[in-house]
């Protein structure tokens, strides 16, 4: 059984971390961690969540949390995220980053981390997505600059970041199939007389509404006719469940940044 820690376990993704280890076959929950002073520390994760006991109360001590499990994963902020790296690679645990909206220099931090440990990070978890990324990455080579790329994402509205994980990892995947790096073609706000669309940029749009799960469409839009990939998530489980097979396939990694293509052998 590989022992797994949980940070950021009262969220949305950490409560359904916590369920799907509890069901799992191969892992175990080895500690849930919260940050100081929130209302779960000292409690049992399972009571807490209203649900039955599962013999792990939520702690606050994330070095100790940390060190006693095999693999950490984290989906909480990229601030908090930086921080969970550096005691992991401290401890020698392996590390599933979920977590979106990272900046240059949180980045460079996880960079370093992964030196030392094994870290898995992905802006999706699913299957699905990282088949998706394959897709767009051939379509976008096979139709060239004659057709613009535009990505659209959907998410519910508590969501913080934007564009989401899911899209940058979309058009990264894009902007690689025409030879080129996304940060020198990304078009992220237009607002205004913004001037005719530049030839060659990926575009995006971020709506945030309801309760969405997750919903990504990437528009070819070319001369008379239109292609349009889409992932639409359903349920947050199949991301904890992608998050709980990196973390089984991270345990046995040589230090290294990996993402989910690595995991699902998709390259
Ligand atoms: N890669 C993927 O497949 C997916 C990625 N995500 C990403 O995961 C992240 C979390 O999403 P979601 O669960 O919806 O967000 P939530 O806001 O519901 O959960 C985030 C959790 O992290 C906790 N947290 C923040 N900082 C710390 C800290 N320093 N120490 C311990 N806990 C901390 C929060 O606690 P508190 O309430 O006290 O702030 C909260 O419990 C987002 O970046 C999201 O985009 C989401 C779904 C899928
Ligand atoms: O915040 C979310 O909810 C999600 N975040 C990820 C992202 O930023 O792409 C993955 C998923 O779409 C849900």
């Amino acid at each position: 059984m590989v022992g797994i820690a949980v940070a950021g376990g009262s969220g949305r993704m950490g409560q359904m971390l916590i369920r799907e280890i509890a069901d799992h076959a191969d892992a175990r929950l080895s500690a849930v961690i919260e940050r100081a002073g929130h209302d779960w520390i000292g409690q049992d994760a399972g009571t807490a969540m209203g649900g039955a006991a599962l013999g792990v109360a939520v702690t606050d001590e994330a070095d100790t949390a940390i060190a006693g499990a095999d693999v950490l994963i984290d989906f909480t902020s990229p601030q908090a995220t930086v921080g969970f790296a550096d005691l992991a690679a401290k401890a020698g645990t392996a590390h599933v980053i979920g977590t979106t909206g990272f900046e240059a220099a949180h980045l460079q931090a996880i960079a370093k981390a992964a030196e030392k440990i094994a870290i898995v990070r992905a802006g999706n978890m699913s299957l699905g997505v990282n088949l998706l990324t394959m897709l767009t990455r051939q379509v976008a080579a096979a139709l060239g600059e004659s057709f613009d790329i535009e990505i659209v994402e959907t998410h519910h509205n508590r969501k913080v970041d934007a564009p989401s994980g899911t899209a940058l990892m979309l058009g990264e995947a894009a902007a690689e199939g025409r030879g080129h790096r996304l940060e020198d073609i990304a078009d992220r706000a237009r607002d205004g007389i913004t001037g005719a669309r530049k030839p060659g940029d990926i575009g995006f749009a971020a709506l945030r509404g309801g309760d969405v799960v997750g919903e990504h469409d990437v528009i070819f839009a070319g001369p008379g006719e239109r292609i349009v990939l889409r992932h639409i998530a359903d349920d947050r489980s199949l991301f904890a469940k992608g998050a709980i097979r990196a973390a089984l396939w991270a345990k046995d990694q040589s230090a290294g940044e990996y993402d989910m293509l690595d995991v699902l052998e998709l390259r």
